[in-house]
């Protein structure tokens, strides 16, 4: 993989180079609400723009349906991006159309644009190759260079991810590099016991990761969402709470396995419940009560991760030497539901083996609770991608960029 610093060497001046970010920040309407992975692509976009290239930023944000929608545009993280340049970021009103190719026209040396959303397209999720490929090579008119660097969507077959390296001379950035030399570890050396934190609401997604990691870690915690298909699959009742259903089967046999392998399978014995998801804007008190873990009532949502729960989880995390956690134990957004997600967080903080966070949520969780992130080994800006990094499979993203 060749990297952003054999470009720079190379001489970049004057061209376009296309840096494709992660800039999937949390938002409350337009507001940012923790902008790490802005400031995780800097290093990439300002290295670019003091050697004189003209650099095209995209990304994705959220998960719209293939059209414009305003709900999802990136224009507050362009704003953020310029105030972090401590400069004027243009911003393209649409990713490939007349606005993205004026304000890309009108660049000079060392100026930055952002397109808006990769996903107002309906070809940068499309299943199908010339689809895809269709519009890869509308983005590839935007640029003369491709560096990679969005490391939250490298698991991603995507246009902008997988296609366009290949239409473009291509180099990894500065995060994506030092993503995986560190990820790296955790596959090549990883000290033991491995304990591997679960939680989050991309439930569909990250189950599948499970089967690989029942092979790789010795303790697996399930928190958040996720936790409601594995009380489901032991015959619990789970009430309103977040369900995947048609994985029980397969969560039933991680269960079976675990116990047949020797890796500990945590669950939640008690969780906070509510009939209905908290206001994350108001933050008006939800009044949750806690319940165990088998009596969840049936008009009730599993909202956080309980107090024994905490504690329980607390002493599994104390004597780990490695320690990998992506996904939040509750709904952190609110006061109410955020005490699972801080005992798991503190228990890293307090932890002597090396750990490590992954995920926009999960950094942001860390970050928004007041947690120092020096107290962390690293703090990842991919939750899905680095689960499936240290899965061992090839991520499309990481491939395209090979030679
Ligand atoms: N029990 C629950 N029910 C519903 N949502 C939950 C629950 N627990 C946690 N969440 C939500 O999960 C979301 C984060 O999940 P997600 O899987 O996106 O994690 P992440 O760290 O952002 O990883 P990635 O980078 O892969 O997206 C938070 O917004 C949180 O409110
Ligand atoms: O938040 C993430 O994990 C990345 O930005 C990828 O987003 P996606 O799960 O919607 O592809």
């Amino acid at each position: 993989m060749k990297t952003i610093d054999e470009l720079l060497s190379e001489g970049v001046a004057g061209q376009r180079v296309f840096v494709r970010a992660d800039l999937n920040v949390p938002l409350d309407g337009t507001t940012i609400t923790d902008d790490g992975r802005i400031r995780a692509v800097l290093p990439t976009v300002k290295a670019l723009a003091e050697a004189g290239a003209r650099v095209v930023v995209a990304s994705h944000l959220g998960r719209p349906k293939g059209a414009p929608d305003p709900a999802f545009s990136l224009a507050p993280a362009a704003a953020r991006l310029g105030e972090l340049l401590g400069g004027d970021v243009a911003f393209a009103t649409d990713t490939v159309g007349e606005s993205a190719t004026s304000t890309v026209a009108g660049l000079a040396d060392g100026q930055v644009a952002v397109v808006e959303n990769l996903r107002f397209n309906a070809g940068e999720t499309s299943k199908d190759d010339a689809e895809r490929g269709a519009f890869a090579d509308q983005l590839a008119a935007l640029a003369d260079v491709y560096v990679g660097d969005g490391f939250g969507a490298v698991h991603r077959k995507h246009a902008s991810v997988y296609d366009l390296p290949g239409k473009l001379p291509h180099y990894a950035g500065y995060l994506i590099a030092g993503e995986v030399a560190v990820l790296k570890k955790l596959t090549e050396d990883v000290k033991r016991p491995y304990v591997v934190a679960l939680g989050g609401a991309k439930v569909s997604d990250k189950l599948a990761v499970i089967d690989q990691l029942l092979g790789k870690a010795d303790r697996l915690l399930i928190g958040g969402g996720m936790a409601y298909t594995f009380l489901k699959a032991k015959g619990y009742e789970v009430g309103i709470s977040l369900l995947q259903e048609d994985q029980i089967p397969a969560v039933q046999e991680y269960i079976e396995r675990a116990e047949k392998t020797g890796v500990e399978l945590v669950l939640p014995v008690d969780v906070l419940v509510a009939t209905e998801f908290p206001d994350l804007k108001t933050k008006a008190p939800a009044n949750p009560t806690t319940v165990a873990a088998d009596a969840i009532p049936a008009d009730q949502e599993g909202l956080d991760i309980g107090p024994e729960t905490r504690k329980l989880y607390a002493s599994k995390l104390a004597d780990a030497a490695t320690v990998f956690w992506n996904g939040p134990m509750g709904v952190f957004e609110h006061p109410d539901y955020a005490e699972g997600t801080k005992a798991v967080a503190q228990a890293l903080v307090e932890s002597k083996g090396f750990t490590v966070v992954g995920g926009g949520d999960s950094a942001a969780a860390v970050r928004t609770l007041g947690f120092d992130e020096t107290a962390f080994g690293h703090i990842s800006t991919g939750g899905g991608a680095s689960l499936e990094y240290l899965e061992g499979k090839t991520l499309p993203g990481l491939a395209a960029l090979e030679d």
